[in-house]
């Protein structure tokens, strides 16, 4: 997907981020205020030094979810849809490291600061992995072999989407370092040693 896609968003998270970018072009167009939309892709993992992943009372993602099912806060993982029309039946999706998205970040303002022209990004790695994909390496790299449940699809779920970064490559010289397994890596690292989220710490 690239940034000119035709907008068409399938949940009200969806179009609460297009009513923000539908405002900063009117900003753009009638004041001096310049914007960079960064359009993440699904950001996950946690910081490479484990200091900070994602302590979620309540969540819909994926991975965080397998992270509570590995560490046995919860019974299973479902698997929403079995049927998609991909390679092993789940639906696909472009997860980037929250590290990748960070150094991203920097990389934007700063050419905003030098172009001053008004610009939007997507923020993927262009590599689509399968809800399959995702809880088998997390199965792997924990050695958990959770529970899985196969469920009919989920409303308003697209089969497949990933990102074509190819703007922000070549306009902001960024460059995705992190894989799926680093992804789940490091949010194993951080799930397995904070069992109850920053709790303990507070
Ligand atoms: O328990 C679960 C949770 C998710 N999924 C599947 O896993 C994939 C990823 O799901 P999720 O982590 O919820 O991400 P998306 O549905 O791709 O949602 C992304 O995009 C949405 C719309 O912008 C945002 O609301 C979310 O925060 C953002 O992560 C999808 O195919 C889901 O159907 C499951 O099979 N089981």
């Amino acid at each position: 997907m690239t940034e000119d896609a035709p907008f068409g968003p399938e949940s009200v998270y969806g179009e609460t981020k297009l009513m923000v970018e539908t405002m900063l072009r009117w900003l753009d167009k009638t004041t001096s205020l310049k914007s960079t939309s960064l359009r993440y892709f699904n950001a996950s993992g946690a910081s490479l030094d484990n200091k900070i992943g994602e302590d979620w009372r309540i969540t819909g993602n994926l991975i965080p979810l397998v992270m509570k099912a590995a560490v046995g806060k919860t019974e299973s993982v479902k698997i929403f849809g079995t049927d998609y029309p991909t390679p092993d039946g789940t639906a696909i999706r472009d997860y980037i490291h929250v590290v990748d998205l960070a150094t991203a970040h920097v990389q934007a303002l700063e050419s905003l600061a030098k172009t001053n022209q008004s610009t939007a990004y997507n923020l993927g790695t262009g590599v689509g992995s399968s809800v399959k994909e995702v809880v088998d390496t997390a199965k792997r790299i924990s050695g958990v072999d959770f529970k899985v449940e196969l469920e009919p699809r989920r409303a308003g779920d697209p089969v497949a989407i990933w990102a074509d970064s190819s703007k922000a490559q070549s306009e902001l010289n960024w460059k995705p370092q992190y894989t799926l397994e680093d992804i789940v890596r490091t949010a194993w690292k951080w799930h397995s040693t904070h069992p109850n989220g920053y709790t303990e710490e507070q």
